[in-house]
This record gives structure tokens, C-alpha cells and sequence, in this order.
């Protein structure tokens, strides 16, 4: 069958949206038509700068360049990047970089903006971070560095995706304004993927886990690893998940105020594998040897009951009592854990 060449450039990037993303792909696929392309392409080209930033074998002095000029280079016809490392797992959407630039250029110009926009301070905020001595010796280090480093790079992509719904005018205009709960949703699900993400991070030396927490337990984040340190290792974790069990009250805040359904359920979905993982990993020490996910069936079921906010609230109630069974009193943060599964309970 012969495909009309001006399709074949969209074709493609679908295609890379499947390839590089198991859990967002089929919830951008489900969106309705005035929106789907623009998050489409929204997420490639952050995919596209997050593979330069991921890439450790890539020289800082390269690197910088190289992220500070994203924003500008998703403008460049033609454009492609083969200077990833071997192992990268999305070099080939830099290889083939052209085709995601083509659908760009080809999207309304205010979607274009706000693209652009969201990529260059992406880009600056990840190059601020890759130059950072400290970071690249200890990695991550106060909260605050913590909520800033998940602000750069899931928090924008909230504040984004805000401004697409409201400029594609299936949401209105005021939610373009709710940055600080646009950023709330993004770094719920980054700072879930964080601490799932503990083992796999560690053994390519990447450190998200914020030095003032684990400085509290062990002298190095690689010592939850070793025998004897089973409680540290367990109180610690606790510590992480009550720093991003705190953003669900305002995560459902911002669902709330969703309008249209397919931009319910493409927010929904991976807010409440967030919370099911959260609630998997308390006080789940196997998250220091293997990387724990939830069960295909638990999703499936879990995806089904996400069209409206009363399921979603229903189901952050569910995993907030799962979080309080499993929780210990002779774990440090007893008190807050039940005060903070406490708020996502009484939310309405
Ligand atoms: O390399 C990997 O596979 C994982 O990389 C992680 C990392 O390197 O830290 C890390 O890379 C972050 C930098 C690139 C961001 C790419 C992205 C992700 C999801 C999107 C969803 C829709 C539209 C655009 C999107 C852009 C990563 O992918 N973390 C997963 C969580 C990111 C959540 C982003 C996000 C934020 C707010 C949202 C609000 C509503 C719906 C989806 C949302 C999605
Ligand atoms: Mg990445
Ligand atoms: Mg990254």
C-alpha cells in the first residue's frame, strides 16, 4: 500500500511513542483530535532533550551546548543527533530526529510556543544540574534541590501540557494558570519514579535520592544495600514516600478541575499507578535489589476505573489504607505517614 509522503513523517512519530514509552503512549493515543499530535509531539521532543541529559557519555562540554540550544534546534529541518552512546535506549529518536521536527513545524504556532518555551527552560535546568559539581559527586542534594531538579524535569511538563489543554480550548483558559498544581502533578509521578527507580539509578551512579534525607540513615546511598542496614534502609524509604505521598491532595485538586473526559483519563491514568506503586513500595525493602512493579492485572483493573473523579478520589482512599496497614510504629514517620494518608482520605 503506498502512504502519502506527508503522512509518513507522523506515522514515524507515532511510532517512536510507542517504542520509548510503555505507560504514556496509550493514554496520549486516546486523546481527542484538537490535542493528540500537539502532546504527541510534546512528548518526543522532551523524550528527545531527556536523552541527551541521560547520556553519560556524553562530555559536560558537549552536553551543555547541547541542552541549552534544544529549544532552538527543534526549529532546525533536518536536524539529527548519532553522537549517543551505544547503549542509550532512545538513540534512535535522535537518529531519526528530522521526522519529529517535521510534525512540529507542522503544529499550530501557539502550540509550537509553548513547546518551545517548556524545552528551554527543560533544557537550561537539566544543563544547570549536569555542570553542578556537587550533584555529579553526591548527586541530588537538599529537598529543595530535590523538588527543583523533578520541577525542571516533570514539573514543566505538567505546567505545559496545562497551556496545550487551555490553548487547544478543551480546557479553559484559567487552567493554564494553575502552575503550581500542574507542577504538583508532574512531580508526583517523577519523585514515584524515583524511588521505584533506586537500584536501576544506583548502578549507572545516577543519585535522585536527596542527600539530607539518606545522610539521616547511612553515610552512602549504596549502604541500604548491604546486611544489617534492612531497618535504615525501610525507614528511609519511608521518608521518601511520605515526601511524595504529600503532593496527592493537590494532585486530586487538579484532576478536579478537568473538563473534558480523554484529558481526565490521560491525566488519571498515571496518577493512580503512582499511588498503587507508592503503596507497593512502603515499607517494601525489595526495592534495593530488584525494581518493583505493580501487576498487569492490578493495572488493567486500575485503568477501567478512571473516568471520573469520584473512581480516581476512590482509589487514592484505597491505596492511602493500604499505606496505613502497612504502616509501623516503630517507624520514625508513623505519625506523618497516617497524617498524610489522613489528608488524601478526608479530600473531596
Ligand atoms: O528515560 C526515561 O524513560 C525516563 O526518564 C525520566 C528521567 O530521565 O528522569 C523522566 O524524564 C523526564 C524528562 C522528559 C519528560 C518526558 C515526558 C514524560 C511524559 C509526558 C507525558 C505527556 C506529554 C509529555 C511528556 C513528556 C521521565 O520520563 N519521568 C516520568 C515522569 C514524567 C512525568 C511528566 C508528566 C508531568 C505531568 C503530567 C500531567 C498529566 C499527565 C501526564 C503528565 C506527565
Ligand atoms: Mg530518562
Ligand atoms: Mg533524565
Amino acid at each position: 500500500h503506498v502512504i502519502p509522503p506527508e503522512q509518513k513523517a507522523k506515522i514515524r512519530c507515532y511510532e517512536f511513542l510507542n517504542k520509548t514509552s510503555r505507560s504514556f503512549a496509550a493514554v496520549i493515543q486516546e486523546l481527542d483530535d484538537e490535542i493528540r499530535d500537539a502532546v504527541c509531539i510534546f512528548y518526543l521532543v522532551l523524550r528527545g532533550l531527556d536523552t541527551i541529559e541521560d547520556d553519560m557519555s556524553i562530555p559536560i562540554e558537549k552536553k551543555e551546548p547541547l541542552l541549552r540550544d534544544f529549544h532552538k534546534t527543534i526549529y532546525k529541518k533536518g536536524w539529527t543527533f548519532d553522537e549517543n552512546g551505544p547503549d542509550e535506549k532512545d538513540r534512535q529518536l535522535l537518529v531519526e530526529f528530522d521526522v519529529v521536527i517535521e510534525e512540529f513545524l507542522g503544529l499550530r504556532k501557539k502550540f509550537q510556543n509553548v513547546i518551545a518555551d517548556i524545552a528551554d527552560k527543560m533544557g537550561n535546568g537539566m544543563a544547570d544540574y549536569a555542570k553542578d559539581a556537587a550533584y555529579n559527586k553526591y548527586g541530588v542534594m537538599t529537598n529543595k534541590d530535590f523538588d527543583l531538579y523533578c520541577h525542571y524535569v516533570a514539573g514543566l511538563v505538567g505546567i505545559g501540557l496545562s497551556s496545550l489543554f487551555s490553548t487547544s480550548g478543551l480546557e479553559k483558559p484559567e487552567l493554564a494558570k494553575e502552575t503550581e498544581l500542574s507542577n504538583l502533578m508532574g512531580l508526583f509521578l517523577q519523585k514515584t519514579n524515583i524511588i521505584r527507580d533506586y537500584l536501576e539509578d544506583l548502578l549507572v551512579n545516577r543519585r535522585f535520592w536527596p542527600k539530607e534525607i539518606w545522610t539521616k540513615y547511612v553515610d552512602d546511598l549504596a549502604d541500604f544495600r548491604k546486611p544489617g542496614y534492612e531497618k535504615k534502609a525501610v525507614d528511609c524509604l519511608s521518608t521518601m514516600i511520605l515526601n511524595a505521598l504529600q503532593h496527592a491532595p493537590e494532585c486530586l485538586t487538579y484532576m478536579n478541575k478537568i473538563q473534558n473526559k480523554s484529558i481526565f483519563s490521560f491525566c488519571a491514568i498515571p496518577q493512580v499507578m503512582a499511588i498503587a506503586t507508592l503503596a507497593l513500595l512502603f515499607k517494601n525493602y525489595n526495592v534495593y535489589h530488584s525494581v518493583v512493579k505493580i501487576r498487569k492485572g492490578e493495572t488493567v483493573k486500575l485503568i477501567l476505573k478512571c473516568t471520573n473523579i469520584y473512581e480516581v478520589a476512590n482509589i487514592f482512599r484505597y491505596y492511602s489504607k493500604v499505606i496505613i496497614q502497612k504502616n509501623d510504629s516503630k517507624d520514625p514517620n508513623f505519625m506523618k505517614i497516617s497524617v498524610a494518608c489522613g489528608k488524601i482520605e478526608q479530600w473531596c
